[in-house]
């Protein structure tokens, strides 16, 4: 509010002026009495500047308008002869506009100009409301604020009874008991809520003429106090949430000097507020372009950019958008991502991806790496042979991918929302396995007590099953299995009825079958239901233009499985690998680069020849004639002793012959159902060998 001066001579008008200065409504610095005995000016003592008409005294005082607010054509002049150079003269009064308000002057003049009664200017230039109320409690007055706070034209206000326009005023009360009251607060019918003060007009001789009252629409102030709470509430949330996210954020001014950052980002980047807040957006970086510099240029966000952060040099991903309010920037804000955090996330998921799919049948045709003409044409069979009910009969020595193609095949079928389970004939006794592919009935084997229990191939109901090494079947067990093949029923064991299945059969053999019919151990009947599709895989001497690829799958295969980061082989080391006749197929080459892995460096990121073991001394197989030490006999029963010597002698025969099964019972003279069971018995690993050569 202006500090103003007011000029009376003794007229109503500075009656008002009075009031106003009374009521607070204006910051009044002073009343020039001009006639120390006119009516309405009873202001009190310090207030009064008596200086008759010399207005030089005005000058002196830190004001900003001084208004005569009177007609009288003697003081009007008196003022015109003194006219101070800032002095301005308009028709019915005389506004002094001080330097201080240079720049409002104008504008000032011409309002001033345009209002010829000085009064009504001023009162209505007030943004407080007045109204004024006379004896007869009818509006008297009302200025322009009181309009737009009361809601009703001047006319339709002026000589109405007060309580019409204004329901719940103490005005009347206020003229009654000839008190004010000040800054009371008080909610209009329309709803807005005003302070105001009430105030008696009292004359002369000391009788009440009316009061009035200049009210203050505060319903902006609490609103806009109402809306400041909710703007501190949302400050406060938009913080809490700021601080609390497991997102590092940055927040950079519009020169890109730091504003703020989270506990987040603190433990991401290892820099603290007092490394960043209030400097330059490129302390972070410690490769890269700043990308808040980079959003403040262009005021375009940018998205996933690479870059490195904070002393650790930390591997990060960053989001930056600029923050344009009212289409003014005013800075940029950052979300980093670790990328360390996102790897290991998804190397996670890979894993538990992994986990799930070796619940089911874990590979697709995807998963077979096949680069030769002769894989090819065995891929393009097992995927025409998916698509059709037919028996597969997989051939191919051990660790071709035969196990690989039962499971793409079944995943390609129509069956692949069902089970897939496989069985190993020759891992399994021959007692046990009739009754686990069969099942049995309730009292089967040791009395009524014994629940029956549903076999393999019910377990596969609209599945699949993939009957490893059929070869090793017994007569007896093969017989059933032709009933299931031509049947498509079985019977459990110890049981006469049969039970119809839907169960698709892919077998799986790399002994020459047409031999053990000819030996009288294999059924021919069965080998010609088998033999519907039969697909052979080759072994891996016989494609080696499968190589590169199949390194190069098997080293990221195997990097997920020992959490390492090899990128590449050498050409000489591949070329090693191509001199090489690879016995165990597939699986020999898995077990070979996953050694040449576990024997690298840390540091090292290729394979290269020197980790590649030398195959010819792998190959011979003299040193069995070396003599095994005997165990130590000390407090050994023989009975221990003789286990012990088996166990040496087993673990030694296999490493001789590349852990291949098959080989090693032909060369202990035991059959491989036998040589499964002792590898059972002294609790020999069999994970990486292979079955059969
Ligand atoms: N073409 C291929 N592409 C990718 N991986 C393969 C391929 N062939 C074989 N492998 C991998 O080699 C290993 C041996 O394959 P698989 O177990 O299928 O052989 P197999 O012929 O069933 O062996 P066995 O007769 O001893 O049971 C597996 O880890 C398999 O994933």
């Amino acid at each position: 509010m202006n500090n103003v001066l007011i000029v009376g001579a003794g007229k109503g008008g500075s009656a008002i002026l009075k009031i106003l200065a009374d009521s607070d409504v204006l910051k009044v610095a002073g009343i020039v009495d001009i006639h120390p005995d006119a009516p309405g000016l009873k202001l009190a003592k310090d207030n009064h500047i008596k200086t008759g008409n010399d207005y030089r005294v005005w000058l002196q005082k830190d004001i900003d308008i001084i208004i005569e607010a009177t007609g009288n054509q003697k003081v009007y002049e008196d003022i015109l002869a003194q006219k101070p150079p800032e002095m301005v003269v308009v028709p019915g009064a005389v506004a002094y506009v001080t330097s201080k308000l240079v720049d409002e002057k104008e504008a000032l003049v011409s309002e001033l100009k345009s209002h010829t009664k000085t009064r009504d200017f001023i009162l209505d230039a007030i943004h407080d409301g007045m109204i004024v109320m006379d004896q007869h409690y009818q509006v008297s007055f009302v200025n322009k604020s009181a309009e737009r706070i009361l809601g009703f034209k001047r006319a339709e206000m002026l000589h109405k009874p007060i309580e019409e326009i204004i329901p719940s005023t103490r005005l009347p009360h206020v003229f009654k008991v000839g008190r004010k009251e000040v800054n009371q607060k008080l909610q209009l019918h329309n709803g807005k809520k005003v302070i105001t003060t009430r105030i008696p007009i009292i004359n002369s001789a000391n009788k009440a003429e009316g009061a009035f009252a200049v009210f203050k629409d505060i319903t902006e102030v609490v609103n806009l106090a109402e809306e400041i709470t909710d703007l501190k509430e949302i400050k406060t949330m938009l913080e809490a949430i700021i601080q609390s996210s497991e997102e590092a954020i940055t927040v950079v001014d519009e020169k890109g000097n730091g504003l703020m950052i989270n506990p987040a980002y603190t433990r991401i980047t290892g820099l603290t507020e007092k490394d960043v807040i209030g400097k330059p957006a490129t302390a972070d970086i410690s490769e890269g372009e700043s990308m808040h510099l980079k959003v403040l240029k262009t005021r375009r966000p940018v998205r996933g950019v690479h870059l490195k952060v904070g002393p650790a040099n930390k591997d990060v991903i960053v989001n930056v958008a600029p923050m344009i309010v009212d289409g003014k920037l005013k800075g940029s804000v950052g979300v980093i991502h670790d990328v360390s955090e996102i790897q290991s996330l998804t190397s996670e998921l890979k894993r538990a991806r992994q986990i799930i799919r070796n619940l089911e049948a874990k590979y697709t045709f995807d998963d077979i790496i096949a680069e030769s003409t002769e894989m090819n044409i065995a891929l393009e069979q097992a995927k025409v042979g998916a698509k059709t009910p037919a028996t597969v009969l997989l051939r191919g020595e051990s660790g071709t991918g035969k196990e690989l193609f039962a499971h793409a095949i079944h995943n390609e079928s129509t069956r692949r929302h069902n089970k897939f389970i496989r069985v190993n004939c020759a891992a399994i006794a021959e007692s046990l396995l009739e009754s686990e592919l069969f099942g049995y009935e309730a009292g089967a084997f040791s009395g009524a007590k014994q629940n029956g229990k549903r076999g393999l191939f019910e377990e596969a109901h609209n599945g699949s099953i993939f009957l490893d090494e059929i070869g090793e079947l017994s007569l007896n067990t093969q017989a059933k299995l032709l009933r299931v093949l031509q049947e498509g029923e079985i019977v459990r064991v110890g049981g006469t009825n049969p039970v119809t299945i839907d169960t698709r059969i892919i077998a799986a053999t790399n002994v020459n079958l047409e031999k053990a019919i000819m030996q009288g151990e294999f059924r021919e009947d069965l080998y010609y239901r088998l033999n519907r599709l039969p697909i052979y895989i080759p072994p891996l001497r016989e494609r080696l233009d499968d190589l590169p690829a199949l390194i190069h799958h098997l080293i990221q295969k195997l990097n997920q499985d020992y959490g390492r980061q090899v990128k590449a082989i050498s050409q000489e080391a591949i070329q090693s690998l191509t001199n090489y006749h690879f016995p165990g197929n597939v699986r020999e080459l898995e077990n070979i680069i996953g050694r040449a892995m576990i024997y690298m460096n840390h540091t090292e990121d290729e394979i290269i020849a020197e980790h590649i073991p030398k195959f010819t001394s792998q190959i011979k197989s003299e040193s069995t004639e070396e003599k095994l030490p005997a165990p130590n006999l000390k407090n050994m029963t023989l009975q221990d002793a003789l286990n012990e010597y088996e166990k040496q002698v087993l673990i030694r025969v296999l490493e001789e012959n590349q852990y291949n099964k098959t080989k090693t019972a032909r060369r202990l003279g035991i059959s491989i159902r036998n040589l499964y069971y002792k590898l059972d018995k002294h609790n020999i690993d069999k994970s990486n060998m292979q079955n059969h050569s």
